[in-house]
């Protein structure tokens, strides 16, 4: 095998010589908002599903991978729908950041599959996540936690508004994850809700973008996909270490949210005031939020 082009070597993706190291989107929102939906039509326009995993540009974990076990207490709670999966307790927190880390220095990782049906990590099937150009981190409180939350280059917040969402989340989780009507109306009155206004509301503040109606405001995704097009342009031209994100970090800085255009490389230049421009022209009629143009683009 050509020395310049190994795959994997010592748990790193190497390509070209160079270690990969991805561009870290995180995707928050209420639940049955349509994260994953809208993470699949990126995935679908980016032309990423029909590749096998290891070949893949972009790849997409869900925050589910990172619940806690549960105690035995817990377990049985759970079975009976007593216990508060929406809030920041449930997860493990620090394994969390650490793969997430451990991505971002370019390791291949391996994460569990959650069972909805059985509310437990299924640790003998695992996923493994290879680095790839760009990585996309769905979940309901992927910007809760302030460790994990300054890990993004980019943050977005699909935002449905909660009639639609119980609509999508009892068929949802009626035919998908096992449930009956009761037992969803339940835990959605009881713990989903109000921990949504506690926990998950109150993060939209940290987004830059925020994509009403989820995966129906397609002029927002396309505005997303085009942006991440033109990252994993600028990669292939350049290779992973004169990434866009690097150049946007220098050009981008922003304490009061404004941007700044500083020592960055054209290429970034380009690809920033093309989607800047994309969506003041957009905001106007109400697809895309600007909160705080990029504030963490980049490190
Ligand atoms: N725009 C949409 N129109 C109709 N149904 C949708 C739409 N977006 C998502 N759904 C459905 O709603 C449910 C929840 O969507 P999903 O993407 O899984 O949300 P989340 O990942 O935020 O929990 C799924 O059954 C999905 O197929
Ligand atoms: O065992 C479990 C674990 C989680 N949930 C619910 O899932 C949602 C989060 O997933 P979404 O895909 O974002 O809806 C959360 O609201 C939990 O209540 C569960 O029911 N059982």
């Amino acid at each position: 095998m050509d020395s310049t082009n190994i795959p994997s070597l010592n748990n790193l993706k190497i390509e070209n010589g160079e270690i990969k190291t991805p561009f870290l989107i995180g995707v928050a929102g209420g639940t049955a908002s349509g994260k994953s939906t809208v993470c699949k039509r990126i995935m679908e326009q980016l032309g990423q599903t029909e590749m096998d995993q290891e070949q893949r540009q972009v790849v997409c974990i869900s925050q589910d991978s990172f619940y806690r076990d549960l105690t035995a207490a817990e377990e049985a709670k759970a079975k009976k729908g007593l216990f508060n999966f929406d809030h920041p307790d449930a997860f493990n927190e620090e394994l969390m950041y650490n793969t997430l880390t451990m991505l971002l220095k370019g390791k291949i990782v391996e994460i569990p599959t959650y069972d909805y049906r059985t509310n437990s990590l299924i640790h003998d099937k695992k996923q493994t996540i290879y680095p790839a150009d760009v990585v996309l981190f769905e979940g309901i409180l992927v910007f809760y936690f302030p460790q994990i939350r300054d890990l993004f280059h980019m943050k977005l917040f699909v935002d449905t508004d909660s009639d639609t969402r119980l609509a999508r989340r009892v068929p949802r989780d009626i035919k998908e994850r096992g449930r009956d009507l009761d037992q969803v109306l339940n835990q959605y009155m009881t713990f989903v809700k109000p921990a949504f206004e506690e926990f998950c509301s109150p993060t939209k503040k940290f987004a830059d973008v925020i994509i009403p109606r989820g995966a129906d405001n397609t002029v927002a995704i396309h505005l997303i996909v085009q942006h991440i097009q033109d990252f994993l342009d600028d990669r292939s031209k350049h290779g992973s270490s004169t990434s866009l994100a690097i150049k946007m970090s220098n050009c981008v800085t922003s304490e009061n949210g404004q941007l700044m255009i500083g020592g960055g490389g054209g290429d970034a230049f380009r690809a920033l005031r093309r989607f800047s421009t994309l969506c003041k022209e957009i905001s106007t009629e109400g697809n895309v939020f600007f909160e705080r143009n990029f504030r963490n683009f980049g490190h």
